[in-house]
């Protein structure tokens, strides 16, 4: 009889970008919150999470106070857990740091979550709701919230007597069909490789296009199953969003799940 291989997951933290719009000067996983680097959090979420065999890291190339955080990190959890940890150079775009990440994954990983180092306040639950679906089978599965604003599509559109820049509605979608979606979003290994190296075909307009890893899976025909987010699971991306992160870890709405 031939053994079936038991599920093992590696989480994946690209924590390679360089935090332009919030603006601070430093790469953002190295940006504080609640006093402490925004990756910190980010990595206590994931471990805590209990889900990760392997826990791999992108990281921006030859940043030293980046590495030092990481070793600190594997430090810290290292000898509490078996799990193995990996650190690699990310690359220029999101995706270029999540090829970077899957080409260092263990031999026996079968399901991979990628997770952006700006969420630093994910719950565990949305990391079991992931890979909940993954076991009962799904390839792709992403976390999303209801959409709150009415979204419209524009096309350009030049008004007399005014400059460029004008924009006219091409349309409405309806609300109740459109998600915000988040990280950690989780699939087969296998699909995901797959995926990435159809990514790698594409020309640049269309590659500077893709925003999240789902969309890549969308592009092979696969079905992306959609599981429930968290508001806790924002992305920090502008200076408003760190205050708000600031907010929920000092005050009543802190996470019960973060202790101290
Ligand atoms: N070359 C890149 C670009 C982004 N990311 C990661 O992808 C996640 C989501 O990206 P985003 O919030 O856009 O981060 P930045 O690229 O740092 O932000 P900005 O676009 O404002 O520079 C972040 O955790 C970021 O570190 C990455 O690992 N490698
Ligand atoms: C992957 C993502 O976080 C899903 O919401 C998002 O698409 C990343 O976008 P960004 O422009 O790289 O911040």
């Amino acid at each position: 009889m031939t053994e079936v291989p038991s599920a093992k997951c590696a989480v994946v933290i690209v924590a390679a970008g360089s935090g332009q719009r919030l603006g601070q000067g430093v790469p953002k996983a190295r940006v504080l919150l609640g006093g402490e680097p925004m990756l910190v959090h980010t990595v206590r979420g994931v471990v805590r999470s209990g889900i990760a065999s392997q826990i791999c890291i992108a990281v921006p190339a030859e940043d030293a106070a980046m590495e030092q955080i990481c070793t600190k990190l594997v430090g810290e959890f290292g000898s509490k857990t078996d799990l193995q940890w990996s650190i690699v150079a990310g690359g220029a775009d999101r995706a270029e740091s999540v090829r970077a990440a899957l080409s260092v994954l263990a031999s026996d990983i079968t399901t991979v979550l990628i997770h952006d180092a700006a969420r630093p306040l994910t719950p565990a639950g949305v990391f079991d709701r992931v890979s909940h679906a993954l076991r009962d089978g799904a390839k792709a599965v992403i976390p999303a919230l209801a959409v709150v604003d009415t979204i419209k599509t524009v096309v350009p559109a030049g008004l007399p007597g005014t400059g460029a820049g004008v924009e006219k509605v091409s349309g409405t979608p309806a609300r109740s069909r459109l998600r915000a979606i988040q990280t950690p979003q989780g699939f087969d290994v296998d699909t995901l490789r797959r995926a990435h190296e159809h990514a790698q075909s594409l020309d640049a307009a269309s590659a500077a296009l893709i925003t999240d890893d789902a969309m890549l899976v969308e592009a092979l025909g696969e079905d992306v199953y959609v599981v429930q987010g968290s508001t806790h699971s924002l992305k920090v991306t502008t200076p408003t969003d760190l205050l708000l992160a600031e907010a929920m870890l000092a005050g009543p709405l802190r996470p019960r799940w973060i202790e101290g």
